[in-house]
């Protein structure tokens, strides 16, 4: 396809849209995609949340963070050092109801088939789902899948992704894990016989065996995804982007476990995406990918019933639907699905691709804090949604295209949703680190390393150029030119006053003094500081050893600033 012309070499054309086009497109339907997370239909999801065991690693391992055996030991709730309160940070405390078994099903009328369990004025006809066979086509394990439990509903607007203090060992392992997925085969036409989800699960635990914990860095090194093919870069890039959305929403409500307070945490944003470019850049990935998949389903959701109740919720939920995917499909594609798996010899690597992110979506149930497993559930599922969308239908066609159940549908808005909303906070997070930087050191520091080289080729370069993502610019930048020249000269330093002989030995003098005080200074500070940084250090290493999340540190090794030239 000519609209998706792609440079192997680059990393991010891997989707073919510039970062600007899709923050336009994002500001435009941001707040339709707002309206409908909010509609009964998008807001409740239902998932076997409770009655799934991870079948990887004994659940001890991960649950971290939550000390819950600590906690349960202590009955007075006012005994609790406030930073073990996490554990219910990490709790669902929102709306749930439970999927109702058959002989429920019967008694309870169409209408009200959940029995008010999720409040008064909940349209349970939008909400509710009956059961659905799964599609060996799907890339998701479906969440009624061999379960004795169908699953419950749960609010996903009263259980706000946040940060909810899960971190240290058990966390890192469900991300090595996931990420150990990304290791496939070499794709050929003698590549090894088809994974099933077994084989592929036998494998995850040989990694493990053999290898033990890795370090990530080098395991998910951005150089080496250079060398892949790009169905190998694009798994990569969905799980890193998915892993940054989720980084973002911790970040963005933080909650402060002295003060009790949720603020909006600039220095996590600055650890986990500002020194990362790449990261930021496989959001926008999934981003691209993701409104693909939307944009597919707008003929496919023309007809779709979204409540059997009621028509005037029914109405409502259709029309926004319709207007999202309307606005959706009439931009140019964001992600050309058709660069993928086109070579015969590919399809043993498809299903490898599928199988390996049915993995990841067992994974999921080894986390161990329930708002992070609801979220990450989702949004897996989501994600499965979209590929589903993109490799396995087509948009010309109705009939013959797999069905996509309400879970998916549900998971797929959501998760778009969470993208829409990732890219918002990643925007103001990065205007107020340029904001607050103190030169143009912060401000490269802030564009992605890997910005596309070649653009979708209906563009002209300058065009192309012009539509890169840069990071937002506090102050206009100058319209022509000459001012651009201007700028970039050095600016003429003002004369120095004329000072007479003995100003000029005052002046000496008083340097000398100010020099004597500041070592003087320094010296007799030093105890102090050097006291309070192992104290500090300490403090860390201890909540290191506790796994909890480890605050970051408040000082650092600085050369002296050099003098100002008029004290030279
Ligand atoms: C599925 C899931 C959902 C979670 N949801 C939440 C939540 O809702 N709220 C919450 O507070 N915590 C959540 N967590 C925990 C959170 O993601 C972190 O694990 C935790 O905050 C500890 O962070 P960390 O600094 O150890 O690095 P982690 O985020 O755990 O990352 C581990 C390592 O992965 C690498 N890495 C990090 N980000 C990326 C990326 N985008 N791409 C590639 N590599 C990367 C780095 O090498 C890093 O050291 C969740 C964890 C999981 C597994």
């Amino acid at each position: 396809d000519s609209q998706c012309a792609i440079d192997p070499k680059s990393t991010v054309t891997d989707a073919c849209t510039s970062y600007s086009d899709l923050d336009t497109l994002n500001r435009d339907i941001a707040p339709t995609l707002k309206e409908l997370t909010e509609a009964d239909f998008f807001a409740y999801y239902r998932l076997n949340l409770y009655n799934k065991v991870c079948p990887f690693w004994s659940d001890e391992n991960s649950i971290c963070g939550n000390r819950a055996c600590a906690v349960d030991t202590i009955d007075d709730e006012d005994d609790i050092p406030p930073i073990w309160k996490i554990e219910e940070l990490s709790k669902l405390e929102g709306a749930r109801a439970q999927h109702p078994g058959p002989g429920q099903r019967k008694e309870r009328t169409q209408q009200r088939p959940l029995s008010y369990q999720l409040g008064e004025n909940v349209d349970e006809s939008c909400v509710y789902e009956a059961d659905d066979e799964c599609d060996e086509r799907d890339y998701c394990v479906p969440e009624d899948e061999g379960a004795a439990s169908k699953g419950d509903y749960v609010s996903l607007l009263n259980n706000a992704e946040k940060f909810t203090g899960y971190a240290g060992p058990g966390a890192n392992q469900v991300w090595d894990a996931i990420y150990k997925e990304n290791c496939f085969s070499k794709p050929s036409s003698a590549s090894p016989p088809t994974n099933t989800g077994l084989h592929a699960a036998a494998e995850l635990r040989n990694i493990f065996q053999e290898h033990g914990r890795q370090n990530l860095e080098t395991e998910h090194d951005s150089a080496s995804l250079n060398d892949q093919c790009i169905e190998q870069r694009a798994f990569y890039r969905v799980i890193s982007g998915m892993h940054a959305s989720i980084s973002t929403h911790l970040c963005w409500d933080y909650y402060n476990q002295t003060s009790g307070s949720w603020f909006r945490n600039i220095e996590c944003y600055k650890q986990r995406l500002h020194s990362h470019p790449d990261r930021i850049s496989n959001l926008y990935f999934n981003y691209a990918l993701v409104t693909r998949a939307i944009a597919k389903l707008n003929k496919h959701l023309q007809s779709y019933t979204f409540c059997s109740g009621d028509p005037d919720q029914d109405l409502e939920t259709k029309a926004k639907v319709r207007k999202l995917t309307g606005h959706l499909a009439s931009v140019p594609n964001t992600f050309d699905e058709n660069m993928l798996f086109q070579d015969p010899g590919m399809m043993d690597l498809k299903d490898d691709f599928k199988q390996r992110f049915r993995n990841v979506s067992r994974i999921m149930d080894c986390v161990g804090c329930d708002k992070c497993r609801l979220w990450g559930k989702l949004q897996t599922a989501g994600y499965g949604a979209a590929l589903k969308v993109l490799f396995e239908f087509d948009e010309n066609k109705n009939g013959e295209n797999p069905h996509l159940r309400r879970t998916e549908l549900v998971a797929l808005i959501n998760t778009y949703g969470r993208l829409s909303h990732s890219m918002e906070a990643t925007r103001w997070f990065r205007e107020h680190v340029n904001a607050h930087s103190d030169g143009p050191a912060d401000a490269v520091t802030t564009a992605p390393a890997e910005l596309p080289t070649k653009r979708a080729s209906h563009r002209s370069p300058q065009e192309a150029a012009s539509k890169q993502w840069v990071p937002q610019p506090i102050s206009p930048p100058p319209s022509n030119k000459d001012e651009k020249d201007a700028e970039q000269q050095p600016k003429p330093r003002k004369p120095r006053p004329q000072l007479t002989l003995w100003e000029e030995i005052k002046g000496e003098c008083n340097l000398v003094w100010r020099a004597y005080v500041m070592v003087l200074k320094s010296w007799i500070e030093l105890p102090g500081k050097l006291s309070h940084i192992f104290l500090m250090e300490m403090s860390r290493l201890w909540n290191f050893w506790l796994g909890l999340p480890v605050p970051p540190r408040s000082w650092e090794i600085e050369f002296p600033k050099p003098p100002r030239r008029d004290e030279l």
